[in-house]
């Protein structure tokens, strides 16, 4: 799974320059800027949670999983796009990683 994202990292990374905008959809997106990649990101996550409703009542996931895919693609330009990767996303579910939610907020209570 790592190992896929990371691939996919490369490529998203490659198409940041050179590549030719009518043959790349990422590079159209990184010529874009941010604006479009986070207008992008928006609309995959309200096509996430349509689909999400609608799998809860036909008890079909196969839209909510492609959505979902679109929605965590779109994330990944994003990431790109400002100079991070899916690694530095894995990391910090690592750093928290057996951590409960809950400790976890009651934690950044006594910090602040
Ligand atoms: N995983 C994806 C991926 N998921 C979704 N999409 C594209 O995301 C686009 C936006 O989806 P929408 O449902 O919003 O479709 P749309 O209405 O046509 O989009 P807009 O015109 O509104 O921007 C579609 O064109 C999808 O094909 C993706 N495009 C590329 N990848 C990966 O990125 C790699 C590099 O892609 P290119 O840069 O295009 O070569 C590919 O090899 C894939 O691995």
């Amino acid at each position: 799974m790592s190992d896929l994202l990371q691939q996919l990292d490369a490529v998203l990374e490659s198409r940041k320059c050179g590549e030719d905008t009518d043959q790349s959809y990422v590079a159209s997106l990184h010529r874009k800027g941010l604006n479009k990649i986070l207008e992008k990101v928006g609309e995959e996550a309200t096509e996430t949670i349509l689909a999400a409703k609608d799998a809860q009542i036909s008890g079909d996931n196969r839209d909510m999983i492609a959505e979902t895919a679109d929605l965590w693609f779109h994330s990944m330009v994003m990431l790109s796009h400002l100079g991070a990767d899916s690694q530095d996303v894995v990391h910090e579910l690592g750093r928290r990683f057996g951590l409960s939610g809950l400790e976890e907020k009651a934690s950044r209570c006594k910090e602040g």
